[in-house]
């Protein structure tokens, strides 16, 4: 009923709704006119009040190293800090040039760290830019304006007009999902142009976070390649909603086949919403056998479900024969692991480990023998002037030992640690699985800056630390310890390269000021361990310099 046909009227309490608690009781309080305006007037205050609660959160500036403060700087390159500064100033930063779902046509200007062209409106006085995903630089395209944000505003990628022919070849996409699905970007790129775009976040991001002087940075290195580039991802974790309450009952018939209602895959590029997906060409052959099995299964039960599930397949070597046997089927057997308690096994060149299936380990087991020995030079340089006499090695944030175990051979002593209780159960499994001893080797769970107290034994100017941080990279705890303890060789291995910069940044300036013990940034160099994708990891290595 229209809010003026109720003006006036009276109603009076039905016996039934008379026995309803208070609470529950429908409003029966007479409607005049003067409360009318006033609803419209205080519906029109808090739709004010929304909009300005709205451009204050838009207003702070993003967290540092967020992936919306990582899109804030691209964006500032892009459109020069002189026009940002004077947009912000004039108070224009939130004033999109263009409508919600207006369809535009536009310049792409760079590919942004976040893996997604930036492209700048041309055919508006304003300057600002729009974020496309799936384009590439010099390509023309058309995007319908979906979201805005300060000084941009998101676009679905609608049709390249004129394609970068140089770079794109649609004929290198081996996935039918490419496109819709959020998983990969780069799929229509070679493989020498995703290696180089990911070198150029690596550099953007030591620009950009790590406060270094050109003196001080070195040249960051060509990407190291990931042998496999389709087919090596040993962890999916798809998903999919519960079904709709009436479709809720465990009695219900199951479905002879998959109700056009129900997605179970990964997000569609740019929402949260659910694409289903039956195969990805990125994961390994065992995760796709599984998926498919286990959609089967989730369909026929789907009715059972009250909420959404994120499914779980990790690529495991099948069981190991206790002591290992290496020449054992089960060595070289695939298996797939679903369950989140369930133990999955994997072999790093002659390396094994063992780790519970809803913990950390890393996901491309092919890039595991080139990376480790990576790591392994850059502490003892194959070519070095001054022979290393490094003799102790400190893991931190180890997980399952990855790195403390197959670097053991070139130490006397290694000390791992690690949060979570579990990785460090496997961890000394692991040891033990590879007949290393526990006078050699140990691993303890705990905050990573604690650890430097239970080394304080350890020689310092013979010691490596080796960091492997979370995407958000070490707190400042972990830092001061670290600068106290002074390790001869510090390498930084990072699956947030803003997060590492920021944190090598503030290891060289402790030395710079004083206030730490001096190192020299050798090195820096992308690592590819998700192909197709605009993740980069990356692995810096910093000596003390006396
Ligand atoms: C990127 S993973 C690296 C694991 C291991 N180095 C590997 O390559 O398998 C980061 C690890 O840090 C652990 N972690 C997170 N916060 C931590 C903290 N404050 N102290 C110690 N470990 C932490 C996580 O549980 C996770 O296992």
């Amino acid at each position: 009923m229209a809010e003026q046909e109720r003006v006036g009227q009276v109603r009076n309490l039905s016996d039934s709704e008379q026995e309803l608690p208070a609470s529950k009781r429908p409003r029966t309080e007479v409607i005049n006119i003067l409360e009318v305006e006033n609803k419209k007037f205080v519906s029109v205050k808090r739709e004010r009040k929304r909009e300005a609660r709205r451009k204050r959160e838009l207003e702070k500036f993003p967290e540092p190293c967020s992936s919306d403060d990582v899109l804030w700087k691209d964006i500032v390159a892009v459109l020069g800090s002189d026009v940002v500064e004077g947009l912000i100033r004039e108070e224009k930063a939130y004033d999109s040039p263009f409508a919600f779902q207006q369809e535009v046509e536009l310049e792409v200007k760079v590919l942004g760290s976040n893996g997604d062209g930036i492209a700048v409106s041309t055919d508006s006085s304003q300057k600002w830019t729009v974020i496309v995903p799936l384009t590439l630089p010099n390509e023309r395209i058309r995007a319908r304006i979906y979201r805005h944000g300060r000084l941009h505003s998101l676009g679905d990628l609608l049709e390249v007009i004129t394609p970068n022919s140089e770079l794109r070849d649609s004929s290198r996409i081996q996935c039918k999902y490419f496109g819709t699905c959020g998983g990969c970007q780069y799929q229509m790129l070679s493989y020498e142009t995703q290696l180089d775009f990911k070198r150029n976040v690596v550099v953007k991001a030591f620009q950009n976070y790590s406060n270094l002087s050109n003196e001080e940075m070195p040249e960051v290195l060509s990407t190291a390649p990931s042998p496999l580039q389709y087919q090596y991802r040993t962890k999916l974790t798809p998903h999919f909603e519960a079904p709709p309450k009436h479709l809720r009952n465990t009695s219900l018939k199951p479905p002879t086949s998959k109700p056009d209602w129900l997605n179970i895959g990964f997000n569609r590029v740019g929402t949260q919403k659910v694409l289903d997906i039956e195969d990805c060409p990125i994961a390994t052959p065992i995760i796709n056998d599984q998926m498919k099995e286990t959609r089967e299964d989730v369909i026929k039960k789907i009715h059972t479900y009250k909420k959404g599930v994120s499914l779980l397949f990790r690529d495991s070597l099948d069981t190991f024969v206790d002591p290992v046997d290496r020449l054992s089927d089960a060595f070289n057997k695939h298996v797939c692991v679903t369950g989140q308690k369930d133990m999955v096994r994997e072999r790093v060149g002659d390396w094994i480990f063992e780790y519970i299936g809803g913990s950390f380990f890393q996901n491309n087991n092919s890039v595991l023998l080139p990376l480790t020995d990576y790591v392994r030079d850059a502490i003892f340089p194959p070519i070095a002037t001054t022979p290393s006499d490094l003799t102790h090695l400190v893991d931190t944030y180890c997980g399952a030992g990855l790195f403390g175990i197959v670097l053991s051979p070139s130490f006397q002593k290694v000390a791992g640690i690690e949060l979570s209780p579990d990785s460090i159960r496997c961890a000394t499994r692991n040891a033990e699985l590879n007949n290393i001893s526990t006078d050699k080797i140990s691993f303890r769970a705990g905050n990573a800056g604690e650890i430097f107290a239970v080394v304080a034994d350890f020689p310092k100017d013979q010691t490596a630390v080796l960091i492997d941080p979370p995407r958000k990279g070490c707190d400042e705890f972990f830092i001061k310890q670290l600068l106290e303890f002074g390790p001869k060789s510090v390498v930084y291995v990072s699956c947030n390269v803003h997060t590492q910069a920021r944190d090598v940044g503030q290891i060289m300036e402790a030395g710079r000021t004083g206030k730490g013990p001096k190192y020299i940034l050798e090195s820096v160099r992308g690592f590819d361990l998700f192909p197709q994708t605009a993740h980069v990891e990356s692995v810096a290595v910093l000596r003390r310099a006396s």
